[in-house]
């Protein structure tokens, strides 16, 4: 974005007013900085580093041809400043934009209407939130301000002209810019920012105090270096912002004690569990706030995003043999999550997928209230709230890369008393919510989407549910147990038709946890006002996981593979019947029945496979499967054709086109259609295509199948962008290697 002024006065230059200077100069600014500040070296140093064009220690003399005016001078210094600012700007002053970078704001506007008479409608209020503990011009950092916010305070009579002016200032520098009002900016402030500058003070003040000569300072170590770190900022400037800031931070003292005295209560009292339930929320919730602020994930291997993108180089060639258990059920364990913190008593959960997706369910219901130890090796106790025991979060429930977690949440949160918002990273910021919002307005639901029918979702609360009687447009499972979860909530019957028969883990576990839900045919119903009972559930591996190992051994010669406690629900296992169809040797071993869910070990050993037409009605028991089994079919031989498949286009990545893509790079013959594709397979015995560089999209399915299809290449494959992979199958490279899949792990600059 280009900052269109002519010339920029900055009064005070700083840390704060220096990094702009130094970031406009960085984005190409050509028109001219100006400084202002009491210290002549100051600006000299200023024009040194070429950050300034020239400067006073007077503002008189520089603001005549302004065309913007910001103030970067210390809180309490502002009013001051105005006042010399509305001496000195004789003209109706309507073209030049005055702004600010103060970090409190209603002591500022309360300065500004003294100054000036009342809030000039070109003065717009700003803060970024970005620092630092260094101070002065010699220590401006251009990229101070890169992916950093900038709130932005506008009044009633703000023109919005200036607004933008001032949102096009910090755009250029690379921060994010938002609004919001005084008030809130000032509460939210007090805790993000002053109540942890509070704390480092004191902390590194009382035992400075302790401890004269400093010793203990010498065997400080990391922790203490952390958590003090911001204790050296400017004190004048933490000064002003204490004095001017005061009510607010001192309701967050207040709140911030309370909390402390808990947690002196349980030291003395020796209660380890009421330590480890607030250390075990805080570090869940630290974990939270860092996806959250960085819009990624959960795990180590996803934050390498930050600094790269995350690529997978696999070696040529392999043989897939081995027993193995994969990760649990992701489907299962989303619902295990939700049902559990629904109901009455506690649920414990074995075998949960500890996976970015269904980590983002439980961090969710967290943020609203639901206390959940773990997960601990696939184990999470859930101490379920009932049905109407959730609190309203403090702010947007952010579900990751999960569409399964938005979906099924927006039917949950439409029946609560509180308004929510559901937001998602990147790829589900694409996905249609349409088809969840709009039968859940048919039932009462008061729920915004962006254009398209895109997230965030807005949901207003109490709005008073009926049940509906809907036929879905598509088979989805997800749209069916949204409106299911709804339906716990709304007057009389939810009966929902599937167009075919899709995965039912929700009406299964509704079932198990004592909530009647019926069935006939294609259509599933129940009557909503009923309870939950809590019980424990037991996840079985994940089906779309294992399908993975399942096309590994069924394209390479010489494997045998085993495949312990996965699903088989009926709904599921598509891929079973897919890869049958084809000619693998796949069988069933040791079927049994865990917590209302069929059970197996899947035994597979290499047989040539043919192209088939898949049967249309596995296309919805196979669809995460699809990606896999194109890999399976471009080693198969003949053609294989899949059709009414369109669902694939609106997953994590649009799955035809993107396994088409890649397909092409391998040099693997196909045909794309609408709502399928064909692909012609190479059954010879030696390698069934090249390699080369595949681009996943961030799409774990895409990733981990190009990944099997290393097997069968006569060259490396390089595939972009994995990191999503620790969405579904964390642990995946390390179970690709005892089966003998070379997968080597690199960042790439993004
Ligand atoms: O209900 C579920 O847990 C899921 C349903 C399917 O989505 P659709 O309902 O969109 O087909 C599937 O693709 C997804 O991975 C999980
Ligand atoms: C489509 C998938 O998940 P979701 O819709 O939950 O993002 C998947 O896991 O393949």
């Amino acid at each position: 974005m280009k900052v269109r002024e002519s010339r920029i006065v900055i009064v005070g230059l700083g840390l704060i007013g220096g990094s702009l200077a130094a970031a406009l100069r960085e984005s190409g600014f050509r028109g001219e900085i100006f400084a202002c500040d009491p210290s002549a070296s100051e600006i000299e140093l200023g024009i040194e580093m070429g950050l300034i064009d020239s400067g006073d220690t007077e503002l008189a003399s520089l603001v005549d041809d302004a065309s913007m005016i910001v103030l970067a001078v210390p809180v309490l210094a502002m009013e001051s400043v105005m006042g010399e600012l509305a001496a000195c700007l004789d003209r109706a002053a309507d073209d030049v934009v005055i702004t600010d970078v103060g970090s409190t704001k209603a002591a500022i506007q309360q300065a500004a209407e003294r100054a000036f008479g009342s809030m000039l409608p070109n003065l717009v209020l700003g803060h970024p939130i970005a620092g630092s503990e260094k101070s002065g011009v010699a220590a401006s950092n251009p990229a101070l301000y890169q992916k950093h916010k900038v709130i932005l305070t506008p009044c009633e009579n703000t023109h919005s002209q200036a607004v933008r002016r001032v949102r096009e200032l910090w755009a250029a520098c690379g921060a994010q810019v938002l609004e919001m009002d005084v008030e809130r900016h000032d509460q939210v402030l007090a805790r993000t920012s002053h109540l942890p500058h509070l704390l480092a003070f004191s902390l590194v003040d009382t035992l400075a105090r302790q401890d004269q000569r400093l010793d203990i300072f010498r065997y400080a170590a990391g922790g203490f270096r952390d958590f003090t770190r911001i204790a050296g900022s400017d004190p004048v400037m933490w000064r002003d912002i204490f004095v001017a800031n005061r009510d607010a931070v001192l309701a967050s003292l207040t709140d911030f004690e309370a909390g402390l005295g808990r947690l002196r209560q349980a030291i003395e009292a020796g209660d380890g569990d009421a330590m480890l339930a607030t250390f075990d929320r805080a570090s869940h919730a630290r974990h939270y706030f860092e996806s959250l602020l960085n819009k990624t994930s959960y795990q180590a291997e996803y934050q390498m995003q930050s600094h790269g993108k995350l690529n997978f180089r696999v070696s040529p060639g392999g043989r897939a043999q081995g027993q193995l258990r994969v990760p649990g059920d992701k489907s299962i364990s989303h619902r295990s999550i939700m049902l559990g913190a629904m109901a009455d008593g506690v649920t414990e959960v074995q075998g949960f997928l500890e996976g970015e997706d269904s980590l983002a369910t439980l961090q969710a219901f967290r943020e609203m209230g639901v206390a959940i130890e773990g997960p601990h090796q696939g184990r999470v106790t859930i101490h379920g709230v009932g049905m109407h025991g959730l609190k309203a979060p403090a702010g947007p429930l952010y579900v990751g890369n999960s569409g399964t977690a938005m979906r099924l949440f927006a039917g949950l949160l439409a029946g609560q008393a509180f308004d929510s918002e559901l937001t998602g990273d990147e790829s589900l910021s694409k996905r249609p919510m349409g088809r969840v919002a709009d039968p859940l307005r048919l039932m009462g639901a008061r729920i915004e989407t962006t254009e398209g029918g895109r997230p965030p979702l807005k949901i207003s609360g109490g709005a008073p549910l009926q049940g509906i009687d809907y036929a879905m447009p598509m088979a989805s499972a997800q749209v069916k147990s949204c409106l299911l979860l709804a339906g716990l909530y709304a007057t009389g019957d939810t009966r929902v038709r599937e167009p075919a028969p899709t995965r039912d883990h929700t009406e299964r576990m509704l079932n198990g946890f004592d909530y009647p839900v019926s069935r006939e045919d294609d259509t599933c119903w129940l009557k909503g006002g009923g309870s939950l009972t809590a019980g424990p559930i037991d996840v079985p591996s994940d089906i779309s996981s294992a399908t993975f190992f399942l096309v590994a051994a069924a394209i390479t010669p010489g494997s045998d593979i085993t495949l312990e406690h996965v699903g088989i629900n009926p709904t599921r296992i598509g891929v079973i019947n897919i890869l049958q169809l084809m000619g693998a040797d796949l069988r069933l071993v040791n079927q049994r029945e865990v917590g209302g869910e069929p059970v197996a070990d899947l035994h597979i050993r290499y047989a040539p496979l043919k192209g088939i037409d898949i049967p249309v009605e596995q296309v919805p028991l196979a669809i995460d499967e699809f990606p896999a089994l194109f890999i399976a079919a471009a080693n198969a031989e003949g053609t294989t054709r899949l059709r009414g498949a369109e669902e694939l286009r609106v997953k994590e990545s649009d799955r035809i086109q993107a396994m088409a893509d890649g397909l092409a790079v391998l040099g693997v013959p196909h045909e794309v259609l609408n709502d399928g594709i064909d692909i012609i397979g190479n059954g010879d015995s030696g390698p069934s295509y090249g390699g080369g560089c595949i681009d996943s999209l961030g799409d774990h399915r895409i990733a981990m199948a190009f990944a099997v299809a290393a097997l069968r290449a006569s060259e490396e494959i390089l595939i972009q962008d994995c990191a999503n992979v620790a969405t579904s199958f964390p642990g995946f490279i390390e179970l690709a290697a005892r089966i003998g899949l070379t997968i080597d792990k690199e960042t790439a600059n993004a």
